[in-house]
């Protein structure tokens, strides 16, 4: 797919979307998550790109809302979907969903929705859906105990771009090795040149790391299921909840995040908790052991009954001798019980295993005894390098076996995410359809459209209220009607429908049928008379209406009110003679009915919106427009009342003027 190709869609553009995995697909998909990862993209923005891309794909030009009033009720469609999706997600998504006049893409969104409507909106799944939301790219994570050696400038500006996460160095020789591998726990080594060569310490000649993320950084696959942990489980909920077949094992992912930290390190592992805590306790055992030790011995000394000869009182004495002799004679046996007890605190306080134990005796050395026992700090120090090696080694080795499984699971784990947020998209457009007692039309070569029973989401009562409206029209026709009768309800419904239909969605109709409009033109009523600049402008819109294409849907209201009524109904005339001979299908609604079908030259149709009566000053409407039937207006309906009811001449003969 050539990306500039997509209206809307520049070089810049274009370039930011090549950053992503595989543009073609999430274009595809119109998956404006993927598009609007891409650096600079908005949401409204990958919306457009979406759009564009299947205008693209189905070589649509995409103008079938021709006017303002056409596009408020495009928006107030895509409000009454998108209050049905829960996420933010199908929010946008939903927004990709526009009216078209290519039968391809028409076709291709029905397709779509004939499944969604056949989904059952479970609360919770809704509730699971709460939970999810597109993956999240857990920006680099700096490793500093590993790093990649090279001595190619190429490979070094490659490695660099592949594993920001790692230090990359350059080594020449062996002797450039030693000394990373002294500043770092593990050399990856890109150079085959460097096999076999012997260096010191955790240098592995990996020709092919920067093929194998997961193993070179598995810090990377870690942080990126660590960051989505609460999605990916949201999604795996929804796909329980709503019984769709996930894309992979969903107790093996748990498992795997389970395994895994928010920051990424992994959790669950006896063997390093051990190392990590006796790492981090070391100095504590070891005071505690001297306290054990030292309190075993005053205990002792505090015991014993010393018997001293009197020479060697003396020489204490005399010469300043030290006691430790004198210690070392008496409570020998209880100095090597004292170290004895030190040690075995040490060893078990840190759960050390036999190797360390056997370091961990060193730091209570044999010797000639003193009070207070002291320890070896070299040989502290030296445990402690042993344990925080080995703590390292299992956390990298843990760390590899981990992203080992997670990458087995990385792809699927987008789909799930991915599959859940477009259950949302199928569940908002099933209970708009459940909602509204939905239907999907049916197109046909008949020009205008039949609607039965239809309801409009739109109307300022409740839906419960909405009165079931029958309309069919097939050619440049005029709607009469009471005052407040439903008139411009009507044309709202009816530009409702058109508008659901050519976007593919499902229409508030029991049934509908119509033709494929190149464009759908809805003139709201205008606000008063227009002064005469403004009157020219709107004369000039509908100069060029009457010239464009084909095929269109033309919905009118009162356009009478924009000059005085001799005038307008000349105007309307002439307009719908216009589009008569065009072949398009139009509803103008008009009070003056009776004057715009004087003044045409063709016999125009009248159909009208009945008042049945007036009850309690309140006039009974029939909504659904009679064919070939010029409404009564609201002022001959009262005199035709006070006729009958008072009768005399003046109500007759004003009868007689309508
Ligand atoms: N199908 C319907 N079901 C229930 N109520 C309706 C229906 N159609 C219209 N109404 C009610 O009637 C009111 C008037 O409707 P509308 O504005 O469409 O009439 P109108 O004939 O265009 O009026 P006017 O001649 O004053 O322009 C609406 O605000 C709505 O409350």
């Amino acid at each position: 797919m050539e990306l500039e190709a997509i209206p809307g869609v520049g070089a810049k553009t274009a370039d930011a979307l090549h950053e992503l995995d595989d543009p073609e697909a999430a274009l595809r998909r119109g998956d404006v998550a993927a598009i609007a990862s891409a650096s600079g993209i908005t949401h409204g923005r990958a919306v457009q790109i979406a759009r564009g891309a299947v205008r693209d794909r189905h070589g649509d030009d995409g103008r079938v809302l021709a006017t303002d009033r056409a596009r408020e009720l495009y928006r107030d469609v895509i409000g009454l979907l998108k209050d049905r999706a829960v996420t933010d997600y199908a929010e946008t998504r939903l927004e990709t969903f526009y009216p078209s006049a290519s039968r391809s893409r028409i076709e291709e969104v029905r397709s779509f929705v004939a499944d969604a409507m056949e989904r059952e909106p479970d609360p919770a799944v809704l509730e699971a859906l709460s939970g999810v939301e597109p993956m999240e790219s857990p920006g680099t994570v700096r490793v500093r105990e590993r790093c990649l050696a090279t001595a190619d400038a190429e490979r070094y500006a490659e490695a660099e771009a592949a594993m920001p996460e790692l230090s990359v160095e350059t080594a020449e020789d062996v002797r450039d090795l030693s000394e990373l591998a002294r500043s770092y726990a593990t050399v990856i080594v890109l150079d085959e040149s460097f096999a076999g060569l012997d260096v010191h310490g955790d240098v592995r000649v990996r020709p092919d790391a920067l093929e194998t993320p997961a193993e070179t950084v598995p810090e990377r696959l870690l942080a990126r299921f660590a960051t989505n942990r609460d999605r990916l489980l949201a999604a795996a909920a929804v796909h329980e909840a709503a019984d769709v077949d996930p894309p992979c094992d969903l107790e093996a992912l748990r498992d795997a995040l389970s395994r895994v930290d928010d920051d990424g390190t992994v959790i669950g592992d006896d063997e390093f908790d051990r190392l990590a805590t006796a790492v981090d306790d070391l100095d504590a055992a070891v005071g505690t052991a001297e306290s054990v030790a030292n309190d075993h011995l005053r205990q002792a000394i505090r015991e014993r009954d010393v018997t001293i000869e009197g020479q060697d009182f003396l020489s204490l004495v005399e010469q300043g001798a030290r006691v430790d002799s004198l210690l070392s004679r008496e409570l020998a046996d209880e100095y090597d019980a004292a170290l004895e007890r030190a040690r075995d605190h040490v060893v078990s306080a840190l759960r050390l295993d036999p190797g360390e134990a056997e370091i961990a005796k060193r730091v209570f050395p044999e010797g000639d005894p003193t009070f207070p026992v002291e320890h070896d700090e070299e040989t502290v120090s030296r445990l402690r390098n042993e344990l925080s090696t080995a703590r390292d080694q299992r956390a990298a080795t843990l760390k590899a076996d981990l992203a080992e499984d997670l990458s087995e699971l990385s792809d699927p784990a987008d789909d799930l995410v991915r599959d859940a947020l477009e259950l949302d998209v199928e569940l908002a457009v099933s209970r708009f359809a459940r909602d509204f007692d939905c239907t999907l039309p049916t197109f046909d070569r008949d020009r205008g459209f039949r609607i039965v029973e239809g309801r409009s989401p739109l109307l300022d009562v409740s839906y419960a209220d909405a009165e079931p409206v029958d309309y069919a029209v097939s050619g440049a026709t005029l709607l009469s009607g009471v005052n407040s009768g439903g008139k411009t309800s009507t044309l709202d419904l009816v530009a409702l429908v058109a508008i659901l239909a050519q976007m593919g969605m499902p229409v508030p109709a029991a049934e509908a049928r119509l033709e494929r409009f190149e464009e759908i033109h809805y003139y709201a009523k205008s606000q008063g008379t227009l002064d005469a600049g403004a009157f020219e402008a709107t004369l000039r819109e509908f100069g060029d209406l009457v010239e464009g294409a084909d095929g269109r849907l033309v919905l009118v209201d009162e356009l009478e009110s924009i000059t005085e009524p001799g005038a307008s109904a000349k105007i309307i005339a002439g307009i719908l003679e216009a589009l008569e001979d065009q072949a398009a299908t139009a509803v103008f609604v008009s009070h003056l009915a009776r004057e715009i079908r004087e003044a045409a030259d063709f016999p125009v149709a009248v159909d009208g919106i009945e008042a049945t009566g007036l009850e309690d000053g309140e006039l009974r409407v029939n909504r659904s427009p009679q064919k070939d039937h010029l409404a009564r207006s609201t002022p001959e309906l009262i005199v035709e009342k006070l006729s009958g009811e008072r009768g005399g001449a003046f109500y007759e003969d004003l009868l007689e003027k309508f």
